[in-house]
């Protein structure tokens, strides 16, 4: 088990005091100037001149986010028709936050222990694509837990088999388990059934595809492209400042590590998304520093198409059961990092609100809080609903209309890099993609409105 959180590690370095004052963060902010963290973290606390947060600030605040959406992105609100394909749950690293995991061991054939996880093998991977593709979804988002016996493709295999520690490098071969993931590059290849776009390999999952050889960032994300990766997600930066890293997730890539990652995608022509996890032991001066540190390496690369705020869920997870954090993000601070995203990443020009994380009354009031776009389909969840979450797995593009239309918006399936674009006729039902191979508007069904169709009806 981890060392235990002690008081002495939550008392941070950097704490949410400034030189700034509210008024002039919000006039800089209003005013359309770059926003310095001194800036952000006004915003984000609703001035430091006073405890908790100011409801009326905090008005004035997603009332700037709401202004600069429009000018810049307009009243469309995108969505896509995607489907979530996790591979493994096998992961040691151990986040804190995290309770998609199941321990590696509880995979092996050898064990006594049943294992509440899964993994999937490439085959098994393709037909759930291919599934989806039929059903019309044109972008498969696969990220998985870490498990030992993955290896990037065969050459890397067979460094890994011939390493004189294996348990060094995290590494144990297919055979330990019952069930292999095969290599990275064969899922996905696997998962590119019919030029579906694939959006796979978080920086922590490149940094396990190099491990035990020196292998560059470049080399391993070269690789996986030949393979037929098209973007990357921008997970597992979780909160980008070590202190709170240190607490969080001390056995994950540092802050270093995950952007020089993020780079090495963007450098040999991969798209990406960049996201924030919050909302655990962290305070508004690590949120600041964290989308700083996203709008500087925006800055060097301009391939972040979008920004995703995670709100976190505690009540599965090691950090709520262990009583680090008594809870996750208040719906105050969920608004104004959402609000304070928009004004301060003035480089990347989406801002996801997460149906996922915030449900849909919620999810549907981010899009006048700054945010512009509201995810996708998704089909399958396990991150959110294993760590407690409950509002479910699927949106249909019914939902969504009816949801955009609701807030006078106008609904838009957008591709995973947001260059194709259809807009969506509220009065001209049915609803259904038209962006995919096999999409021809035809509704997408729900688990259950499949299985009954299924089922030969009996007169
Ligand atoms: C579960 S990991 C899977 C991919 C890979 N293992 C990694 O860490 O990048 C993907 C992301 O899910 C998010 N996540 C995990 N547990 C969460 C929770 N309890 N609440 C909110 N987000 C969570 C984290 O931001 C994490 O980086
Ligand atoms: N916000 C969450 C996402 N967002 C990803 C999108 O669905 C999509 O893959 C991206 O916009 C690229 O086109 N995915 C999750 O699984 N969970 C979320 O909370
Ligand atoms: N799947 C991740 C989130 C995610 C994945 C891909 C993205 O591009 C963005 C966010 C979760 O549920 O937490
Ligand atoms: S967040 Fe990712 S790396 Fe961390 S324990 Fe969960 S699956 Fe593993």
């Amino acid at each position: 088990m981890e060392r235990p959180v002690t008081e002495a590690d939550l008392a941070f370095e950097h704490v949410p005091e400034t030189d700034q004052s509210f008024e002039n963060a919000l006039a800089k902010a209003r005013d359309g100037d770059r926003l310095d963290v001194d800036d952000a973290i006004e915003l984000l606390t609703t001035g430091t001149d006073s405890d908790g947060i100011d409801r009326r600030r905090k008005e004035r605040v997603l009332e700037a986010a709401d202004r600069r959406r429009a000018e810049q992105v307009g009243e469309e609100v995108t969505f896509i028709a995607n489907l979530n394909n996790n591979v493994t749950t096998a992961c040691n690293v151990g986040c804190l936050f995290c309770n998609f995991k199941d321990a590696a061991h509880t995979f092996e054939s050898e064990t006594e222990i049943e294992t509440a996880g899964f993994t999937k093998t490439p085959a098994e991977s393709r037909e759930i694509v291919a599934d989806a593709v039929e059903r019309g979804i044109y972008e498969v988002t696969s990220v998985s837990g870490l498990h030992p016996a993955f290896a990037l493709d065969e050459e890397h295999r067979e460094i890994l088999e011939a390493h004189p520690n294996p348990k060094e490098v995290n590494y144990k071969p297919p055979a330990v388990y019952d069930t292999s993931p095969g290599t990275y590059t064969d899922q996905i290849s696997a998962m590119g059934v019919d030029g579906v776009h694939v959006h796979s390999m978080t920086p922590e999952e490149a940094y396990h595809a190099r491990r035990g050889t020196d292998w560059s960032y470049e080399e391993v994300y070269r690789r996986l492209q030949e393979a037929g990766l098209d973007t990357v997600p921008g997970t597992a930066a979780e909160i980008l400042v070590e202190e709170v890293r240190e607490v969080i997730c001390p056995g994950k890539i540092s802050t270093e590590g995950w952007l020089e990652a993020m780079e090495a995608a963007a450098n040999v022509g991969l798209g990406m998304t960049a996201t924030i996890m919050y909302g655990h032991v962290e305070n508004e001066a690590h949120r600041a520093l964290h989308l700083k540190r996203i709008r500087d390496l925006q800055d060097r690369t301009g391939n972040i198409t979008e920004f995703v705020p995670l709100s976190f869920i505690h009540q599965n997870t090691p950090l709520f059961e262990h009583d680090v954090v008594s809870g996750g993000a208040s719906i105050d601070e969920d608004e104004l990092l959402i609000a304070v995203s928009r004004l301060f990443l003035d480089n990347i020009d989406h801002i996801q609100a997460s149906w996922v994380k915030y449900g849909d009354e919620q999810g549907l009031k981010m899009l006048s809080c700054g945010a512009d776009d509201y995810m996708g389909t998704i089909l399958s969840e396990e991150i959110t609903k294993r760590a407690g979450g409950g509002f479910g797995e699927f949106r249909s593009f019914e939902d969504y209309v009816e949801m955009i239309a609701s807030i006078g918006r106008v609904p838009v399936e957008r591709s995973t890099d947001y260059e194709k674009r259809r807009v969506i006729d509220p009065d001209d039902p049915p609803f259904g993609p038209r962006l995919g191979p096999k999409a021809d508007g035809t509704p997408l069904l729900t688990r259950t409105e499949r299985e009954e169709r299924a089922v030969p009806a009996d007169d």
